[in-house]
């Protein structure tokens, strides 16, 4: 009885894989109407419906799996997602539905869905409008934590968060407390006016976005979510990352700049107080005969810090370098990484940084793409580099261990199910997506 049920199993995953690639829409939706559960199974090589879909340029189709809630991460034999294998194979209009607007390398905390308007920053007429208008969206940090609700969905087993966006009045007592920091984000981008839109109407500013910052613990903003319970996580690590790309990409931008207000509330120049302009994102010296007030005095505006992240190729091209922390889980390994030094080229740091931590020697660089990492204000640059030497010798300072691994384990390290030597950093970080760039480059699809 069991294997005869198996076996009707079978022949629906069948039925809808084959759907699912040959664009029959009718087909997707009876076969899942019935048999919800089966909507992400693999055939062989392990593709699923959203692949077979997204190979084949499929909209439909794939428009219709994800709003099933299909996983649009899982990944097939050759460690690609349906959006590598549309991209792969040219169909823009599927990446864009699957999330990503089809930039190459585009990583977490990377997306900018504000327009930053920066020539506004110094417009305070402007900026006092926009601070008290209905539609303008407040974020509030606590600590440097953003409110956020859970709902009771539930993604790989974590609840899934988002930011809570407040109006003026709900932060209006906050913004007169002297020690609340507010930094403006940026405006909603907006399509270009309908050339049917009349030509004396004037076209309205498009709803803006304030980051709010406090040192106090905020509670009593938690009351008053309806069902959805509300929070300030304290681990930002990791819950950080259950943010959907869009809210991801705003967090980075806020969280960094006010972690630099939190940190940097003196003049690093003269120790005296400072005074904050430009919409948040710059801090002047009260004190009058402070040299940073003259000439370019880069201590009064936000910070950046770079750093390079780098997978090390062994010379026969088929390993790769990868170490771990000692607080890393057990069995985590990454990409080595390092903050670039001042008067050092990007290449040098990736060389320094990785013979300082694995005693390998690197030869060619190569930029792949970068991420912002607000924690608090990094910037991952992350490159491939071509080892010349091969031998190991670990800074046990920094890295407990650092080995060479091959192409197959790294593969099986991403693949659900596969026997694992390995665990690699969650698909959020830029380490993640380095080591899926090098499997990729010789992917057989
Ligand atoms: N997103 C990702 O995938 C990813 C992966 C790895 C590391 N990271 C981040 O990259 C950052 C740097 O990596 P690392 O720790 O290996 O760097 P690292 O190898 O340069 O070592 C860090 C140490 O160097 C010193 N240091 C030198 N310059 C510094 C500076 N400008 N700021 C702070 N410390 C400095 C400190 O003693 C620090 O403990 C970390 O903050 C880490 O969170 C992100
Ligand atoms: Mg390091
Ligand atoms: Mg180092
Ligand atoms: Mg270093
Ligand atoms: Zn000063």
């Amino acid at each position: 009885m069991a294997d005869l049920q198996l076996s009707a199993d079978e022949e629906m995953v069948e039925r809808l894989l084959d759907a699912a690639a040959r664009g029959d829409l009718g087909q997707v939706s009876s076969v899942l109407s019935r048999a919800p559960s089966l909507i992400d199974r693999t055939g062989s090589r392990g593709w699923t419906a959203l692949m077979f879909g997204a190979r084949n340029g499929h909209y439909d189709v794939v428009k219709e799996l994800l709003d099933r809630g299909c996983d649009r991460f899982s990944v097939n034999a050759s460690s690609q997602t349906a959006y590598d294998i549309s991209k792969f194979w040219g169909h823009g209009h599927v990446c864009r539905l699957l999330g990503r607007t089809d930039a190459p390398g585009e990583n977490y905390f990377g997306r900018e869905t504000l327009d930053r308007l920066s020539a506004r920053r110094t417009d305070q007429a402007w900026l006092e409008a926009r601070r008290t208008a209905a539609d303008t969206v407040y974020l509030l940090f606590s600590k440097l934590s953003p409110m956020v609700s859970t709902s009771c969905r539930r993604q790989g087993g974590q609840p899934e968060l988002r930011l809570c966006r407040l109006g003026h009045d709900a932060v209006k007592p906050l913004l007169q407390k002297p020690s609340t920091v507010l930094v403006f984000l940026g405006v909603e981008r907006t399509d270009p006016p309908s050339p049917s839109c009349q030509a004396d109407e004037a076209p309205r500013d498009p709803p803006a976005w304030f980051a709010v910052g406090t040192e106090e613990d905020a509670d009593e903003f938690l009351a008053g979510g309806g069902e959805e319970k509300r929070l300030f996580p304290r681990s930002s690590h990791r819950d950080l990352l259950t943010l959907s790309e869009d809210e991801a990409g705003v967090v980075a931008q806020a969280r960094s700049v006010l972690a630099w207000h939190n940190r940097y509330s003196f003049c690093s120049t003269c120790g005296g107080g400072t005074r904050l302009e430009d919409g948040g994102y710059k801090r002047s010296c009260l004190n009058a005969e402070c040299p940073s007030l003259r000439g370019v005095h880069n201590t009064c505006y936000p910070r950046v810090d770079p750093v390079v992240i780098m997978l090390v190729i062994h010379p026969d091209g088929q390993q790769c370098l990868l170490g771990r922390k000692k607080m890393f889980p057990a069995g985590m390994f990454s990409c080595l990484a390092g903050f670039v030094e001042p008067g050092e080229t990007l290449e040098e740091a990736v060389r320094r940084e990785t013979q300082e931590e694995s005693g390998v020697k690197v030869g060619r660089v190569q930029y792949v793409s970068c991420q912002p990492w607000p924690m608090p204000s990094s910037l991952m640059i992350g490159c491939l580099a071509v080892a010349v030497t091969t031998d190991i010798r670990v800074d046990e300072n920094e890295i407990e261990e650092a080995r060479w691994f091959s192409r197959q384990q790294v593969m099986d390290s991403l693949l659900d199910g596969a026997q694992r030597v390995l665990t690699v950093p969650p698909r959020q970080t830029i380490a993640h997506q380095l080591i899926k760039h090098w499997i990729g480059m010789n992917a057989n699809l």
